[in-house]
């Protein structure tokens, strides 16, 4: 049977735009369809705006701390209208460059929302980004499910009342008492960028600190820069009910506290995006939270239908939906064998001010394989000693397995972690050893060059596995 494509791509995001482009680099007949913005959530609803938001929030501090060095500043106001107004344009133009770099690889580009009629038929409806579109149907051999994933929203009374990171983004105001509930990336995120631009900021969570799967340590001291920042942590606790007072919101907390705030926002997570996609009209396999399940090509268990980034919830991040989308398409098209990423040894990067980054396993996680030894190094970076916050420290952690003296996992929080973390992920993945970094010539003065002169070892932790 003819096709009227090789590939139907569902999702302009970042695993789907990689995934066409690579295909269509390959000769294959390519489309893809977008209901909403090209480009997806990472740059227009994620990693893109939300670092964008962070940056504007850290400008207020550095006028503050310039004074050390001599500077005759005086802190100014924000106005959170022209950072939004800044941050979208910047945003319709990455739209532009991505609209253009799939034409240029010969993508064809459809709007309208997807729905799987059957297993090599969409029916293409008028959507956000396609209104007024006429409904028909594109017939494709392989079709690739690359649809994101959503804000997920617990359930109590009120919850209607409250925001995720969707509305965050275009918030007319900034509002002046913000209540963050969950601690993961998003809730400390965000909690860092409304503390940063002058609101006060109530970070509520379920468990005794931020950041559940990163490395003890490492949350630790992020909870302690959270406090420095002048954010209020609620810990152990669930929201109750939600209500407007007048102009206030009122959230009653299970543990009997009530916060007055002008935005509740809920940073709880998120669900692989798959509502009205047609499922039912294929062999697509859906298991816990509506996450696809998918082999280890990415293949559904529908033959001919894939899925990548986050609608299969493995490693929700953009370079890994990238990764996926372009070794798929490698797969299925390539000429040569597709590359093999090291997901082991995924970078994360939470963007709080100071950021923290991880590459490899936790000392928990470690431990579990074997005795481990343990370097840590705490300090005040030269930034902060004219400029005055001699309370905003950096950790830096090397986990080290003891039998193959291998780094198994590198922690760090401070400045500039995501920037130093990135270089150490490649010695974590190829596998360096504590003598290769130590044998590593500093770079001085930096705060970097703590990773290669951690000389004493701070604890050696037993086998636990
Ligand atoms: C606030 C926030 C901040 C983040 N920050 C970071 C960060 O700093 N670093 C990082 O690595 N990751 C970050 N992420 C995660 C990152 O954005 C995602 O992991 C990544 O975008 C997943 O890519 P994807 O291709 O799977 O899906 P998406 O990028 O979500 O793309 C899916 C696309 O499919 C479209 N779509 C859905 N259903 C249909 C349909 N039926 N028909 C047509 N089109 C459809 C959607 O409109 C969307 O454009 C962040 C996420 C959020 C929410
Ligand atoms: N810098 C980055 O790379 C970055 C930034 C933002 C988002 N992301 C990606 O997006 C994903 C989603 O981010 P997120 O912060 O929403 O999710 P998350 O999984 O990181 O954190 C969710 C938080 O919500 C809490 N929670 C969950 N259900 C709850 C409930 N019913 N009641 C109260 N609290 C509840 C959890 O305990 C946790 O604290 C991340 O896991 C990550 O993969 C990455």
């Amino acid at each position: 049977m003819a096709y009227d494509f090789d590939l139907l791509v569902i999702g302009a995001g970042s695993g789907g735009v990689r995934c066409a482009r690579v295909a269509a680099g390959y000769g294959a007949r390519v489309a893809v369809v977008e209901s909403r913005h090209w480009g997806g959530t990472c740059v227009n609803l994620g990693c893109v705006p939300k670092k964008l938001m962070v940056q504007a929030s850290e400008f207020g501090d550095m006028v503050t701390d310039s004074h050390g060095f001599g500077w005759n500043t005086t802190p100014g106001t924000h106005d959170w209208p022209t950072l939004i107004a800044a941050k979208d344009r910047e945003i319709t133009r990455l739209n532009g460059i991505y609209v253009s770099m799939l034409e240029k690889a010969g993508v064809t580009l459809l709007t309208g929302h997807a729905r799987f009629v059957d297993g090599h038929t969409l029916r293409i409806e008028p959507s956000e980004l396609a209104p007024s579109a006429t409904p028909h149907t594109v017939t494709a051999e392989r079709i690739v499910i690359a649809t994101g994933s959503t804000p997920f929203k617990p359930d109590f009374t009120g919850v209607e009342l409250a925001i995720t990171s969707d509305e965050a983004f275009h918030l007319p105001q900034r509002p002046q008492r913000v209540v963050l509930m969950g601690s993961g990336y998003i809730g400390v995120e965000f909690a860092g960028i409304f503390a940063g631009l002058g609101s006060r900021v109530d970070l509520v969570y379920r468990r005794d600190l931020p950041l559940r799967g990163f490395d003890e340590d490492m949350r630790t001291a992020l909870s302690e820069a959270i406090a420095v920042r002048g954010i209020t942590q609620h810990r152990h606790t669930n929201p109750v009910k939600l209500e407007r007072d007048g102009a206030d919101l009122v959230l009653a907390l299970d543990d009997g506290k009530s916060l007055r705030a002008d935005c509740v926002f809920l940073a709880t997570g998120r669900r692989p995006k798959i509502d009205n996609l047609g499922l039912e009209n294929t062999q697509v396999v859906t298991v816990e939270n509506g996450r696809i399940q998918v082999d280890e090509g990415s293949e559904t268990a529908h033959a001919g239908i894939y899925a990548i980034g986050d609608v299969t919830d493995r490693i929700n991040l953009t370079p890994v939906a990238i990764a996926e989308g372009h070794t798929l398409a490698d797969r299925l098209f390539g000429t040569a064998p597709p590359r093999q990423w090291c997901y082991a040894t995924t970078p994360k990067a939470v963007f709080f001010s100071p950021p923290v980054a991880s590459v490899g396993l936790t000392e928990t996680e470690a431990a579990q394989n074997g005795t481990v030894d343990i370097y840590i190094a705490r300090f005040t970076p030269m930034r902060h000693t004219l400029g005055g916050r001699r309370d905003r420290k950096t950790v830096m952690k090397l986990v080290v397995d003891q039998a193959s003296q291998k780094v198994v996992g590198v922690h760090i929080l401070g400045d500039d972690a995501p920037e130093m973390l990135q270089a150490v992920a490649v010695a974590v993945t190829a596998g360096l050893t504590k003598a290769d970094f130590d044998r590593t010539i500093g770079i001085h003065p930096t705060s970097a060059e703590e990773l290669v002169t951690m000389r004493t070892r701070t604890r050696e932790t037993l086998k636990t596995g």
